[in-house]
C-alpha cells in the first residue's frame, strides 16, 4: 500500500490477530504500525521490530492514514476521535457505519468483520464501504483483508450483521456441531482423546474439502444421499429432524445479538 500508513486501535483476540497477518503479509510495508491499546506492548508482538505503542486513539488518527478498529463493541462506540480525512475500517461486532462517522467524523468508512483466523491467514472478511469510501480505498481494504484470508465487498451492510453470526465466531458453531459428534462417539464407548482426534480431523478435513471447490455443501449432502449407503440413513434422519431449524434458530439470534451488543441497554 505504497504511502498508506495503518494504525491499529485494539490488538486483542481479532486486533492482534490481524496485525500480525499484516505484518506478515508486509502489506503496509515500509510503514511502521502504530497500535494503540491501554496496557502498552502486548504479547504477540515482541519479536516484532517497528512497532509504535500508543495509548491515545487520537494518536492513531493524526499519524496514520488507515485506521483499523478493533475495540470491544462497547468501547468502540464510546471512542471519539477527529479522523476527518482518514480511511476508517471497523471490525466491531455491531458497530455500524453511520456511528462508525459519528466516531470518527470520516467519510470514508468501512464496516468489516473478520474472525481470528487471520492469525493463520485462513479468516474470511466481509466488508461495507459507506458512500464516501474511494475505489483506491477499496483497493487498501480488499488489500487488507486479502492478508487475512478471503474477503468479500458486500452490497448490503445487514450482511455484515449476518456474518458477525456465521464467519465471526471461530470455530464458533463448528466447534458445537464439532463436540455433537464428540459426545456422540464417547457415549458409544469411545475414549475421549481417541474422538477428540478423530473429530478434530473430520472437520480439518471437511473444511479443506469443502474450501477446495466452488460447489456448495449441498452438493456434498445428496451426493451422498445419492450413494444410499451409512451416511444417506444419517442425512435422512437428519434431514426430517428440526435440526437445520435449530441451526438458523442459533444464527438468527447471534445476528439480532449484533443489533444491541455493546449499547448501554444492550
Ligand atoms: N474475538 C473474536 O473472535 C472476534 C471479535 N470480533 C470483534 O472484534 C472486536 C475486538 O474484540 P476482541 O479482539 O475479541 O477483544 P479483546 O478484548 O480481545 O481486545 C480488546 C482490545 O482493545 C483494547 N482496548 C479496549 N478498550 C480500549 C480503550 N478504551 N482504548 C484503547 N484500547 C482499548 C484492549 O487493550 P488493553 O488490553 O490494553 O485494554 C485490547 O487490545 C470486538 O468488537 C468484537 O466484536 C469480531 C469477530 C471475532
Ligand atoms: O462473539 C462475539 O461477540 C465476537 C464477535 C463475533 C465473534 N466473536
Amino acid at each position: 500500500m505504497g504511502g498508506e500508513r495503518l494504525g491499529l486501535v485494539g490488538c486483542g483476540q481479532l486486533g492482534g490477530a490481524i496485525g500480525r497477518a499484516l505484518l506478515r503479509s508486509g502489506a503496509f510495508a515500509p510503514a511502521p504500525l502504530l497500535i494503540c491499546n491501554r496496557s502498552g506492548p502486548a504479547a504477540g508482538f515482541s519479536d516484532v521490530a517497528d512497532i509504535a505503542w500508543t495509548t491515545d486513539p487520537q494518536e492513531v488518527a493524526d499519524r496514520c492514514t488507515v485506521v483499523l478498529l478493533a475495540l470491544p463493541p462497547a468501547a468502540g462506540r464510546a471512542l471519539r476521535i477527529r479522523a476527518p480525512d482518514r480511511l476508517v475500517v471497523s471490525v466491531m461486532a455491531g458497530v455500524t457505519a453511520a456511528q462508525l462517522g459519528g466516531i470518527s467524523g470520516s467519510a470514508r468508512v468501512v464496516r468489516g468483520m473478520s474472525n481470528p483466523a487471520a492469525e493463520i491467514g485462513m479468516a474470511y472478511s466481509p466488508w461495507f464501504a459507506a458512500p464516501g469510501v474511494t475505489a483506491a480505498d477499496r483497493a487498501t481494504v480488499r488489500a487488507l483483508f486479502a492478508a487475512c484470508g478471503s474477503t468479500d465487498e458486500v452490497p448490503d451492510e445487514g450482511q455484515i450483521d449476518v456474518f458477525t453470526a456465521i464467519t465471526g465466531p471461530v470455530p464458533g458453531f463448528v466447534a458445537y456441531f464439532a463436540q455433537c459428534v464428540q459426545d456422540y462417539a464417547q457415549g458409544q464407548g469411545v475414549e475421549a482423546d481417541v474422538a477428540r482426534r478423530a473429530v478434530a480431523q473430520l472437520f480439518h478435513a471437511a473444511g479443506r474439502m469443502l474450501a477446495a471447490t466452488d460447489r456448495p455443501a449441498a452438493d456434498f449432502v445428496q451426493e451422498m444421499i445419492d450413494y444410499a449407503g451409512t451416511t444417506a440413513a444419517g442425512l435422512n434422519a437428519m434431514k426430517a429432524s428440526p435440526l437445520a431449524e435449530a441451526v438458523a434458530t442459533g444464527l438468527e439470534a447471534a445476528r439480532r445479538r449484533c443489533l444491541t451488543i455493546g449499547q448501554p441497554q444492550g
